[in-house]
């Protein structure tokens, strides 16, 4: 790869209730060590993707590293999305999905080293309803959840513990869908519909076992029931695929019709009610330092 003469690292000083100043010294004294100029963005909420574009035409980077949580790397992935710049994940969010899913480490001297490593990968995007979708999106019980977590006060893994008992008291479900794939249209009823391009959700529950977060496909995940045993052993990592409590479909493209508006959420960005979702995998890749 390319030799590093300038980042641009976008920082995100909310997200995760986590302070960063320890993360940008450390990235600045690394880069110094190596003579490469650093610019260092921090995210206002307001108009971030436009200020990182234009930051990104303005100059000449080699890499951009982010420290925040998947709505960081999401912003700055659309930011993106015509230059090519490798992107490296300094995880600082609440749940950190997509570094899980890449394997990057929770030590900052070794997500360095991956930041200024030569390793990357040509991560697949989904494109759902026009958007970027880097992660995990979906339909129904977790999308509540969000959205509850986002009106709630409390940060971090706590606030969703907090917020988890009265979703599912006031969430309607099972939902019903009708999924229209390449050679057929089902409809199924559900708790929850998801469209996985990775293995994991950002606690960790290995949702989607086989799936690659570089295949060219991507798999949508139907839970049909809320079966207290079957969560707690996806949340251990011992999931069987049990097609009772999870039914796992592979595509390159698909539509999904629900029957009342249900709630969707991108990347752990709740959009808002849906009753259409047109999802496919996009042309574009995001080159993404790994190992
Ligand atoms: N300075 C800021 N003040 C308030 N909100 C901000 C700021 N900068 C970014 N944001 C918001 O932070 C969100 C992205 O947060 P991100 O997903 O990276 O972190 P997170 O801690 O994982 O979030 P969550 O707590 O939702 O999981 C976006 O909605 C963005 O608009």
């Amino acid at each position: 790869m390319k030799e590093i003469q300038k980042v641009l690292l976008v920082v995100n000083p909310i997200s995760g209730g986590l302070n960063k100043e320890h993360i940008i010294q450390t990235i600045d004294y690394e880069l110094l060590k190596i003579n490469a100029g650093l610019i260092t963005y921090k995210t206002t909420g307001k108009n971030d993707r436009e200020k990182i574009q234009k930051l990104v035409t303005e100059n000449n980077f080699d890499r951009v590293f982010v420290a925040g949580g998947d709505g960081t790397i999401k912003q700055v992935a659309e930011a993106l999305i015509n230059f090519l710049i490798p992107i490296a994940i300094f995880p600082a969010g609440s749940a950190n999905g997509l570094a899980i899913n890449l394997g990057i480490p929770n030590i900052l001297e070794e997500q360095l080293k991956i930041a200024l490593g030569n390793e990357h990968k040509e991560m697949d995007m989904l494109e759902i309803n026009g958007e970027l979708c880097l992660h995990i999106s979906d339909l129904g019980l977790n999308a509540e959840l969000i959205k509850n977590y986002e009106h709630s006060r409390i940060r971090g893994k706590m606030g969703y513990l907090l917020q988890s008992i009265p979703t599912l008291w006031e969430s309607k479900y099972p939902f019903e869908f009708e999924i229209e794939l390449e050679n057929k249209t089902i409809t199924k009823k559900g708790i929850l519909l998801a469209f996985a391009n990775a293995k994991k959700y950002g606690t960790g529950a290995n949702v989607n076992p086989k799936g690659k977060i570089d295949d060219g496909v991507f798999e949508i995940l139907l839970f049909k029931n809320f079966d207290i045993l079957e969560i707690l052993k996806t949340l251990r990592n011992e999931t069987d695929g049990n097609s009772e409590f999870v039914e796992i479909i592979p595509v390159k493209s698909a539509r999904v019709f629900c029957r009342k508006p249900v709630a969707f959420q991108v990347d752990g960005e709740y959009i808002g009610e849906k009753e259409e979702i047109s999802v496919k995998i996009s042309a574009k890749k995001l080159p993404i330092m790994t190992y």
